[in-house]
């Protein structure tokens, strides 16, 4: 049985999915099929992320989710044989058009890991290795800009006196919350998280999804999960894939609680996956 967020059952004024303005769209896919070489791993997607929620891709292992999450900030462009058809808007722009600055659509676009990534440096390092490579050497600047995100991702009450410590002293669920501050450090407008807890324990999982709530104040947040139960706490709307095929995508409490489809249905009770 999975549970579902109690506000989610409160009549929140709910989104139609179907009929988002240009004002409440974050991201629009559309027609987006994607091949390996030979072989098809994306069907025809298409769907519209709200601005400031959290969506969820869920479903069974290779069913496509990661590669669905990856094309938003264009990271199979580095996979050989990788094709792309269709096309992603970011507020209204077609992030595979010809002419887009792919390093200026990651940084709109940032995403995090299922492994904690801290680059071999202090925790200050971590945070504004990005604010660096635009060029910013303030000191002022970069002591706000480490303050904000590591309370932003919160870290800062843990590590405010040891912020020239080594970030691999850190625990692995403090490192990913180091590596979601450095990825809020430059302010992107969309945060791409893979699967970003299952290499963590349950207490850092819980403070994770508390955070990824919080995010969603500033950010809009997509997530990749293999756990029903994460989906259901942290998502406003979910997504349910199968076999490279978006199968359902409603709102989180209408896809736990009562699914249009059967694939959805099945998936949810276990049946499979
Ligand atoms: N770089 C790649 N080259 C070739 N095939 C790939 C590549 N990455 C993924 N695939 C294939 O594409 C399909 C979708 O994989 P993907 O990793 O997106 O699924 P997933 O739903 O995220 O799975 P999991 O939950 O196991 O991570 C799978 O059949 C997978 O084997």
């Amino acid at each position: 049985m999975i549970s579902i967020r109690p506000d989610m059952t409160t009549g929140e004024q709910k989104l139609d999915l179907n009929k988002l303005t240009p004002e409440q769209t974050a991201l629009t896919i559309e027609g987006l099929n994607l091949y390996y070489g030979q072989k098809q791993a994306l069907h025809n997607i298409s769907m519209a992320i709200p601005k400031g929620q959290v969506t969820a891709f869920i479903g069974p292992s290779g069913c496509g989710k990661s590669t669905l999450l990856r094309c938003i900030n264009r990271m199979n462009d580095l996979v050989d044989g990788c094709r792309i058809e269709g096309g992603i808007a970011l507020h209204g722009n077609n992030i595979y058009d010809k002419g887009v600055d792919v390093a200026a659509l990651r940084r709109r676009v940032g995403m995090v890991f299922q492994r904690p990534n801290p680059f071999p440096k202090s925790i200050y390092e971590n945070v504004v290795y990005g604010l660096r490579l635009q060029g910013i050497n303030d000191r002022r600047v970069l002591d706000e800009a480490v303050e904000q995100s590591l309370k932003g991702a919160a870290l800062w009450e843990e590590v405010k006196d040891r912020l020239h410590d080594n970030a691999f002293g850190l625990s692995g669920g403090q490192q990913q919350r180091l590596v979601i501050a450095r990825a809020i450090a430059i302010e992107p407008e969309v945060l791409l998280l893979d699967e970003p807890t299952s290499a963590l324990d349950p207490i850092s999982t819980l403070t994770i999804e508390e955070l990824i709530n919080d995010l969603k104040k500033n950010f809009t947040v997509v997530i990749v999960t293999h756990n029903m139960q994460q989906a259901a706490r942290v998502s406003d709307q979910t997504a349910f894939m199968y076999m490279g095929e978006l199968i359902e995508y409603a709102d989180t409490n209408t896809i736990f609680t009562k699914p249009a489809k059967k694939k959805t249905e099945d998936y949810i009770t276990g049946r499979y996956g």
